[in-house]
């Protein structure tokens, strides 16, 4: 592996988001989901997949646009869910030349399909926008910034060293909606799910967030640094459960690989959920042991940045995944969150830790689970 992965050439890889929520409601507010998550009685069970999978759905619009039509969101969501069928979908045309250029499983036309509804979709956001822009202009400029303003700042400056086109910027937010949502919200299932297995371990985490934080006021992302337990429960996690399988590059010349030669032009995939539980890399590597990431085990040296070939969650080199430090941040101070503030019961245990089969290493059944406030009252801001 480490000869192959040592020439990194180009990396047409997305990572997938198949935004697997199947309710058709309205996309909250990332205030309202969050508050009805903490005020959900003892009794009432929480789909975790869908509430998680909405809030990072949410987190992500919040990032290209203040506020989406409920209308918008849903297409939004459908549009990643097709996107993510679609690149995880088996392709005989990959395979058998002689089937090129006939499209026999409908596969290129309903890519063109999905491609003009996303599109019709970004052309309506960035027109709302444009029209939001146009009003707030004899306004003082102090509101918050999305990243579509900064897009459309930056497309809008003339003395930008690069131009950045309409095309551009929706490529650009395509990417985001498409590759940050069910990652994310995976990896957060997972951590919560692996640690209801493992109440020791959940025990350590809460008595570092009692320590490092408090039960006065709710963890956030600044906290992450000074919590190392929480940091080795994640990489944990994504060692065991990587939400991207695979990443994919091509061969620019032959390499020799254990006695294989791979011929230029070949498409590569690196198995990044096998790597993580390769027992020559990892002692008894299907366990759950966040410890062998703290100081004195054999994993603390090893980050899972795409420098050690060992844990590659993010991939690596410059096609690495762009959204890692904010997934670092982001995903960590969320789970601690939801230790911080509830207990969670397993309503019909033993929990299901099954993986379904695809591209992300989504749970094949969703996490259920019902909540108890922990902290009277809750520290919400
Ligand atoms: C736990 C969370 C995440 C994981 C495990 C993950 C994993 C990955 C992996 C394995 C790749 C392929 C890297 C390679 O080929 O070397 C990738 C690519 C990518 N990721 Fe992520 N990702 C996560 C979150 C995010 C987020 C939050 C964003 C954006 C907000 C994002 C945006 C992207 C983009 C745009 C690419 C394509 C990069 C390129 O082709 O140059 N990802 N991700």
């Amino acid at each position: 592996m480490a000869a192959s992965t040592a020439a990194f050439p180009r990396a047409p890889w997305r990572c997938r988001s198949s935004a697997t929520s199947t309710s058709s409601a309205r996309l909250p507010t990332a205030r309202s989901t969050a508050s009805s998550t903490a005020t959900a009685a003892k009794g009432e069970t929480l789909d975790m997949s869908r509430q998680l999978i909405r809030m990072s759905n949410n987190a992500i619009m919040r990032m290209v646009a203040s506020a989406l039509p409920g209308d918008m969101a849903d297409t939004a969501r459908d549009c990643a869910k097709k996107v993510a069928e679609l690149v995880g979908a088996f392709n005989l045309e990959d395979y058998v030349a002689l089937c090129r250029g006939w499209d026999l499983q409908g596969l290129d036309r309903k890519t063109r399909d999905v491609r003009d509804r996303f599109d019709a979709l970004l052309e309506s956001m960035i027109r709302t926008k444009e029209k939001e822009r146009r009003g707030e202009a004899d306004e003082t400029n102090t509101k918050t910034k999305d990243l579509l303003d900064i897009l459309m700042d930056a497309a809008a400056d003339p003395a930008a060293e690069v131009k950045l086109t309409r095309d551009n910027i929706k490529a650009f937010v395509l990417d985001i909606f498409t590759a940050g949502s069910d990652t994310t919200a995976t990896t957060v299932e997972w951590m919560l799910a692996e640690l209801l297995n493992h109440p020791d371990c959940l025990q350590k985490l809460r008595a570092e967030l009692d320590a490092v934080v408090g039960r006065s006021r709710v963890v956030g992302e600044p906290d992450v640094a000074q919590m190392p337990y929480l940091q080795a429960v994640l990489k944990e996690t994504l060692r065991l459960r990587p939400p991207a399988v695979f990443a994919q590059r091509e061969a620019i010349e032959p390499i020799h690989v254990r006695g294989y030669t791979i011929p230029v032009k070949t498409s590569v995939f690196f198995n990044i959920f096998s790597i993580g539980r390769e027992p020559a890399y990892w002692e008894e590597p299907l366990e759950f042991r966040p410890e062998r990431f703290m100081p004195g085990g054999a994993g603390e040296a090893v980050d899972p940045k795409g420098q050690h070939m060992q844990l590659m969650p993010f991939g690596s080199g410059r096609r690495a995944c762009p959204g890692m430090g904010l997934a670092m941040q982001a995903v960590p101070a969320f789970l601690a969150a939801l230790v911080q503030c509830f207990d969670w019961e397993v309503p019909n245990p033993p929990l299901d830790m099954e993986e379904e089969a695809g591209l992300v290493t989504a749970r094949k059944q969703p996490l259920v689970l019902l909540p108890t406030q922990r902290l009277h009252p809750l520290p919400l801001p």
